[in-house]
């Protein structure tokens, strides 16, 4: 479903991407690991067409994301490290208007309130104005966001930093929930238990390049652990 096909990206003299190629299938979810700077972030950018290539493709639905940008938009949702809501705005005023932008639909109250139950928004949060949701609830309302535009695919970029381990461990079974429905899932993380524990597939970037690739049942936390750290310290 998303398909990185030996891509490199340069800006300038810097090379934050060399010849990455990785699949995520529909229902993986892919965790991608790996120091800063790593060249994780400029991967999600690429899948989304905020950045282009300088060599390579990427895929979505097999669909070519610089050439059907459009088409593989609308298969597509994105969860950023800091979700933008309107904090004037409830949960649920916020989930009517991004979901009318990204399907062109209005959805009926109980529609979305169906959506923000989907994402565990707790009930009496979703008539309260966002600017006073913790980070972990604004993150729940961009997953009934992607839930409402039925995505086939979820990008997202450090979902659970800044969450509380309790918060983080509700995210991810949220991942585990859309994965399980057939979604192919594409994080970012610096958290190796957070990766251990959610992903199906787990990578290690290294100074632009994927330097591991690993199905999740294949390594121990303790394991993943040690080889993160060495492919660290070379
Ligand atoms: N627009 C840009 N112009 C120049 N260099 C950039 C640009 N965007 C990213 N880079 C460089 O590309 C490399 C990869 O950056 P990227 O943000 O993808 O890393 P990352 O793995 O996501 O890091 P972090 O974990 O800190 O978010 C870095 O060296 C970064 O400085």
């Amino acid at each position: 479903m998303l398909d990185a096909i030996e891509v490199t990206k340069q800006f300038g003299a810097k090379r934050a991407l060399d010849n990455v190629s990785l699949c995520v299938l529909p229902g993986e979810i892919y965790c991608l690991l790996g120091a800063n700077g790593a060249g994780k972030t400029t991967l999600v950018n690429l899948f989304l067409n905020f950045l282009q290539p300088t060599s390579g493709s990427l895929q979505i639905g097999k669909l070519d994301v610089m050439n059907q940008s459009l088409e593989t938009k609308k298969l597509l949702a994105y969860v950023p490290e800091q979700i933008t809501l309107y904090g004037v705005l409830s949960g649920l005023e916020n989930l009517a208007f991004f979901s009318s932008l990204a399907t062109g639909e209005r959805l009926s109250r109980e529609r979305l309130l169906e959506l923000l139950q989907a994402a565990d928004l707790p009930r009496q949060a979703a008539d309260e104005r966002v600017a006073t949701y913790s980070k972990g609830m604004r993150q729940k309302v961009g997953i009934a966001i992607a839930l409402a535009k039925n995505a086939k695919a979820l990008l997202l970029d450090e979902p659970t930093s800044g969450l509380d381990p309790s918060a983080a461990n509700e995210f991810s079974e949220l991942l585990v929930k859309a994965s399980n429905e057939g979604v192919a899932v594409l994080t970012t993380t610096h958290d190796l238990f957070h990766a251990k524990q959610t992903g199906t597939r787990i990578g290690i970037m290294k100074q632009g390049r994927l330097v591991e690739d690993l199905r999740s049942e294949d390594v121990s936390l303790a394991d993943l652990q040690a080889l993160y750290l060495k492919h660290m310290k070379n």
